[in-house]
């Protein structure tokens, strides 16, 4: 039986380059076809925060890991950005490319990508630049303490969440999970925003000498929790994993992508 604590030692030996070169290296990531996984995401976050309704002062990122592509669409109707993981180890590469120093992951093809999408001719280091001045802080966050952020934020003070393959990834069972996410919406205001992407049905992953235990969970579970943490969905759609996508390190069966808005109790 896996507990919180047993989780979090799990995540002592995770290794952020081994898992960018999992999950985020060509061609594995792939672009040459709007039918990828990597594609379909960015398009969804796109066309998502293309509607215009997804704005506001702060953006908060739970669990950004050592990746800032979720961030790609939303950071731009923002003041301000913050992310957050519960390693240092992430917090550092996320520092480390926020700084442009030597080193740093080349997080360039997915700036193309959003660019392409955005169809507005708009040179990619520009949006690299922009983003980086929009990220104000990168610190802490479990997502299993009431608080996650600590002092950090007031609760009900943050005007957007982004989320991806955290929730999941780091709560022994469904009950933790459900916590989980009732704990990061209490960061939002009402009528605030939650952009959530996550692993359908995967029970492992790997990063390095890391071995992590995830949570399996449907697209049923998932609109039973946002309805339980009392969020209204306003988009859930999915994508299914290919075969020849499974290449052992991990057995996620799909993808999940949701807009929801936590409800107004007036
Ligand atoms: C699969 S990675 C997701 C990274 C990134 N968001 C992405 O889209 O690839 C899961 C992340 O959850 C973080 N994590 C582990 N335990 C956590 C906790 N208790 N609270 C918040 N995040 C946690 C890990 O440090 C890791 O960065
Ligand atoms: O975007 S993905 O669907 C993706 C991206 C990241 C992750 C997973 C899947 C599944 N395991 C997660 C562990 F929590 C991390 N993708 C998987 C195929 S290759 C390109 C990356």
């Amino acid at each position: 039986m896996s507990s919180i604590k047993a989780v979090a030692e799990s995540y002592q030996l995770f290794n952020p380059r081994a898992y960018l070169q999992n999950n985020y290296v060509p061609p594995r990531a792939d672009f040459s076809s709007e039918d990828s996984v990597m594609c379909w995401k960015l398009r969804r976050l796109h066309e998502t925060c293309a509607k215009g309704e997804i704005k506001g002062r702060t953006l908060v990122d739970i669990g950004s890991g050592p990746t800032i592509y979720q961030l790609l669409s939303a950071f731009e109707h923002f003041q301000e950005v913050i992310m957050t993981d519960y390693l240092e180890v992430n917090r550092q590469e996320l520092k480390m490319w926020l700084s442009n120093e030597p080193g740093a992951f080349d997080w360039s093809p997915y700036f193309k990508h959003v660019c392409k999408l955005e169809g507005k001719g708009e040179p990619w280091k520009d949006k690299q630049k922009r983003l980086r001045e929009h990220v104000s802080r990168v610190i802490p966050v479990d997502v299993h303490q009431p608080r996650p952020l600590g002092g950090e934020l007031l609760s009900g003070s943050v005007d957007c969440l982004v989320s991806s393959f955290c929730l999941e990834a780091c709560s022994p069972n469904l009950e933790a999970f459900q916590k989980a996410l009732e704990h990061v919406i209490g960061l939002l205001k009402p009528k605030g925003h939650f952009l959530w992407i996550g692993a359908l049905e995967e029970s492992y992953y790997l990063a390095g000498e890391a071995r992590l235990n995830v949570v399996p969970v449907t697209e049923d579970i998932v609109k039973k929790a946002l309805h339980t943490a009392k969020c209204v969905v306003r988009e859930f759609s999915t994508y299914s994993m290919t075969p020849s996508m499974k290449v052992g390190v991990d057995d996620v069966s799909g993808i999940f992508f949701v807009w929801a808005q936590k409800d107004d109790p007036k």
